[in-house]
């Protein structure tokens, strides 16, 4: 494991690097620095910076992407590999060569990229995928993962028991949304490191000496890099593998709605400017903090893919997706088929309560409605529309033309009834809802509560309130959106 340099240190042999790289010395304009704002380490303007000025330009040797990887790997990688699955594998070989290297019976050839490499995070205690991991046993660990018996970092883990209760504390406290999107980013982990695991067992065939340099703890360090680092580049293949870990960019932390962004370039590879003079975004004065927009995304987002929310979010909804799939699930064949009509006509997606804004009123989206006014379309009784040796050909079309009519826009509501039951059924998920996050803050609460007498790492303090600021905004959405109803 490196010794732990301070952030100066840090900074000083990065920019050190990237000079021997080719590259336009950065610090004439940022200085790397520890945030206050609990963003970690964030990028900070050196003076006044005149609008559209270029601050950092990285060359394209010094990006890690499928491109730049290419000439270290065998061919057949390119193909093999997505970019998520590549970079993160390149990753955990370097940590794992690097603590060869520290033997001095056993050095192994540094990575070009090491220096950069040096600067990423060792851990990301606020991400709930190393929550999930965490409080697992080796052999639940082996077992979720299908991790080979002899990794070396099943057979080198400690895992400290109190750590692991809380990170247990933690994910029994995420708000459905949060569980959603958790289970969703561990299944890519899952898929990624099993694609890994399998081709490099393969690619050691040929070349035994390798074999244990491929470890699962350091595939996740490599993962979670990658997953919270990468930037936009289009490499010129697939649109899934137009992403790039760029030194310096990828210390600039997420400002919501600005404009400004890393800009590929022909010579340089990526750079990044001061916002230009027409730019929404602020101009740079001295001691102000660079910041881009990581996309538009509600706080169970950005929690679980970056381990960050913000305490006003603009794009706070409430997911109920998972409510609809019970409700078409309850209604038994009908229900299965009218959520295939949805699905085939495509509006079958994420379904949400949207808060209140300076142009509408809280309000359930515009598929939601669509897919309750299906549920809620009473087809005829007798003979079966969706069965075709049943029902006369062109029944189906008919049954569903009113629910058709009002996608097209040609009618608003199906009919009065039909509205009514949709409006009801919104007010029993917020109240279930509702219900929901009465008992999610208080066990929230509770927690920090008893957090408060034992030693818990603030950043464990720092998710729990992430936890609970997700299930308070539901909640008020959820309000918002019942009261709305009732008021209709
Ligand atoms: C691309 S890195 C940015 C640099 C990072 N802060 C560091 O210390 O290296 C993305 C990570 O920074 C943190 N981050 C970015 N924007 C943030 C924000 N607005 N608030 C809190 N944390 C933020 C999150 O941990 C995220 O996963």
């Amino acid at each position: 494991m490196p010794s732990v340099q301070t952030t100066t240190e840090l900074w000083e042999s990065l920019l050190a690097w990237l000079d021997s790289q080719g590259c336009p010395d950065p610090s004439k304009y940022v200085q790397l620095v520890e945030t206050t704002a609990g963003g970690g380490r964030g990028l900070v303007a050196k003076g006044d910076i005149p609008p559209n000025t270029t601050l950092i330009k990285i060359p394209n040797p010094a990006l890690l992407n499928t491109k730049t990887l290419r000439e270290f790997y065998p061919s057949h990688f390119h193909t093999t590999f997505s970019a998520t699955q590549w970079i993160s594998l390149h990753l955990a070989l370097q940590y794992a060569r690097h603590d060869r290297a520290s033997s001095p019976v056993d050095p192994a050839p540094r990575d070009k990229w090491w220096p950069f490499i040096l600067t990423l995070p060792r851990t990301f205690p606020t991400v709930p995928l190393t929550w999930s991991i965490g409080r697992r046993s080796n052999e639940e660990l082996a077992s979720a993962f299908g991790i080979a018996e002899d990794d070396v970092s099943l057979r080198e883990r400690q895992v400290d028991p109190r750590l692991r209760r809380w990170q247990e504390e933690l994910l029994e406290r995420m708000p459905p949304s949060v569980r959603v999107r958790a289970e969703e980013v561990e299944g890519r982990f899952k898929k990624d490191w099993e694609k890994v695991q399998e081709e490099w067992k393969k690619h050691c065939e040929a070349t035994p000496e390798e074999k244990d340099e491929l470890s699962f703890d350091f595939f996740a360090l490599g993962w979670l890099n990658t997953n919270t680092r990468c930037v936009y580049f289009d490499v010129g293949g697939p649109k899934v593998n137009n992403l790039t870990l760029a030194p310096v960019i990828d210390m600039i932390n997420h400002a919501d709605g600005r404009s400004t962004k890393p800009i590929q370039g022909p010579v340089h590879g990526l750079t990044f400017a001061s916002p230009e003079a027409r730019s929404s975004d602020p101009q740079l004065k001295d001691g102000d903090e660079l910041a881009f927009s990581y996309g538009a995304h509600e706080n169970p987002m950005l929690l679980t893919e970056y381990g960050f929310s913000l305490p006003a979010n603009p794009y706070s909804h409430v997911d109920v997706t998972r409510v609809l799939e019970q409700l078409f699930e309850d209604a038994g064949e009908e229900g299965r088929l009218k959520k295939g009509v949805l699905q085939d006509s495509q509006y079958w997606g994420k379904m949400t309560l949207q808060p209140a804004s300076d142009s509408a009123t809280a309000c359930a989206d515009w598929i939601l409605l669509l897919a309750l006014r299906l549920l809620h379309l009473k087809l005829p009784t007798g003979r079966n529309p969706f069965d075709t040796n049943d029902a006369p050909s062109g029944s189906l079309a008919q049954a569903l033309g009113p629910w058709y009519a009002v996608v097209a826009g040609d009618e608003e509501i199906i009919s009065p009834l039909n509205e009514a039951q949709v409006q009801q059924t919104i007010q029993t998920i917020c109240d279930v809802l509702v219900l929901e996050t009465k008992e999610g803050v208080p066990r929230c609460e509770e927690l920090e509560r008893k957090w408060r007498k034992e030693e818990v790492d603030p950043d464990l303090r720092a998710s729990l309130v992430m936890l609970k600021g997700v299930w308070e905004e539901e909640k008020v959405i959820a309000e918002a959106v019942a009261a709305a109803g009732r008021a209709k």
